[in-house]
């Protein structure tokens, strides 16, 4: 298919539609290993669409709880990680990519000849150097990575709609891997699959969540947000002006119809100042944009989050920084903008 004048090849559902996917992996055991954020998405639609799956989760805690309310049944289809891969014919490993790290060890006697290791992420893979993550020879490795939130995936997949995703194969060992990748890019709800690298998808990955994603993001708003509030603009007007604008009128609008059509819909004034201004936000930003990719592309980026996320204490400092964010006035007047809402009355 082309994409703005470049060949690539993706996988549509008319062409690979979810009664192939069925029959392809009809014999086979699918195991989810983890069940924080892909894991229930993944998990929960590959059950709705008729496949065999199980789920594999650390006993006790939140998430074990989480699992059961969802109605993963202890000892018929949710088990302790160990007692799920050695069940399994796939296994889907959804841990986050720190704890992949840490429980590798335990799972890799469990991969035997013919199964086939997948991942939703390039990085155990593509920094096995650091990670030690090294599958054996005779084991297919795949890759569905779905553009975007697990919430989003399970959520567009109630809606009847579908979250894009990409797809590689690292290693075809049984001459099944792009059947079997295909297939579980199918059953876990995707849109369309692209097909990509374990490498590029987590440079990309890595690149895009740090930048327009997330981080980018946060940073261009904070400081619209900040240079209005110096100026003397009441919260409730810099928030509207910098995201619930954004969020709720014209982000709605290029989803739709792309850009210029956004454009299009607002008024000659703001189309002279956004094409003349375009240029001055895409050159300052350019150099940190470049600077971001090469920080991941020679592993920096990837020892940075392996260093902080493996720490035992990760999860309170991490939370203190979003409660941070949480607590900061722009996002408290978010909070009461969006209460203001007429659908939230
Ligand atoms: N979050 C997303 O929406 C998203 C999107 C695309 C790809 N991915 C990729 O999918 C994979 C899973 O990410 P996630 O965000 O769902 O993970 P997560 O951080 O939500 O964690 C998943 C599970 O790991 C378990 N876990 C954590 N530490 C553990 C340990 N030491 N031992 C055993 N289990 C442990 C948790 O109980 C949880 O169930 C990652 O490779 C990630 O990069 C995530
Ligand atoms: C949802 C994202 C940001 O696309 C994913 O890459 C993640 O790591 O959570
Ligand atoms: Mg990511
Ligand atoms: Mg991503």
């Amino acid at each position: 298919m082309n994409f703005g004048g470049v060949d690539e090849n993706v996988v549509t559902r008319e062409e690979f539609p979810l009664e192939k996917a069925r029959e392809v992996l009809k014999d086979e055991t699918i195991a989810v290993i983890g069940y924080g954020v892909q894991g229930p998405g993944q998990s929960l639609n590959l059950r709705d669409n008729g496949f065999n799956v199980i789920v594999g989760q650390r006993k006790g805690g939140k998430t074990w709880e989480k699992a059961v309310a969802d109605g993963w049944v202890p000892g018929e289809t949710l088990f302790d990680i160990e007692e799920a891969c050695e069940k399994a014919t796939i296994i889907q490993y959804l841990l986050s990519d720190a704890a992949q790290i840490e429980v590798w060890p335990r799972i890799k006697k469990y991969l035997t000849p013919g199964k086939a290791l997948y991942f939703s992420h390039g990085f155990g893979i593509t920094y096995k150097e650091r990670t030690n993550i090294i599958p054996p020879a005779d084991v297919d490795v795949i890759l569905v990575a779905p553009k975007g939130s697990g919430t989003s995936l399970r959520r567009m997949f109630l809606q009847g709609r579908g979250l894009n995703s990409s797809y590689a194969i690292f290693q075809d060992a049984t001459g099944k891997a792009w059947d079997r990748v295909i297939a579980l890019g199918i059953g876990v709800g995707s849109g369309y699959l692209f097909e990509t690298t374990f490498k590029k998808e987590v440079y990309s990955d890595l690149t895009g969540e740090r930048g327009t994603l997330m981080g980018a993001i946060q940073g261009l708003l904070l400081a619209q947000y900040e240079t209005l509030r110096e100026n003397g603009h009441e919260p409730s007007e810099a928030f509207n002006e910098t995201v619930e604008e954004l969020t709720q009128s014209l982000m709605p609008l290029f989803a739709e119809n792309g850009m210029d059509w956004m454009y299009a819909n607002c008024s000659t004034t703001a189309q002279r100042g956004a094409l003349d201004w375009m240029g001055p936000f895409h050159d300052a930003t350019k150099p940190v944009f470049q600077k971001l990719y090469s920080e991941v592309a020679c592993g920096n980026e990837a020892q940075r989050s392996i260093d902080t996320n493996s720490k035992p204490d990760y999860r309170e400092g991490l939370e203190k920084e979003l409660a941070a964010l949480r607590e900061s006035e722009m996002w408290r007047a978010g909070a009461v903008v969006r209460k203001l809402r007429p659908e939230n009355n």
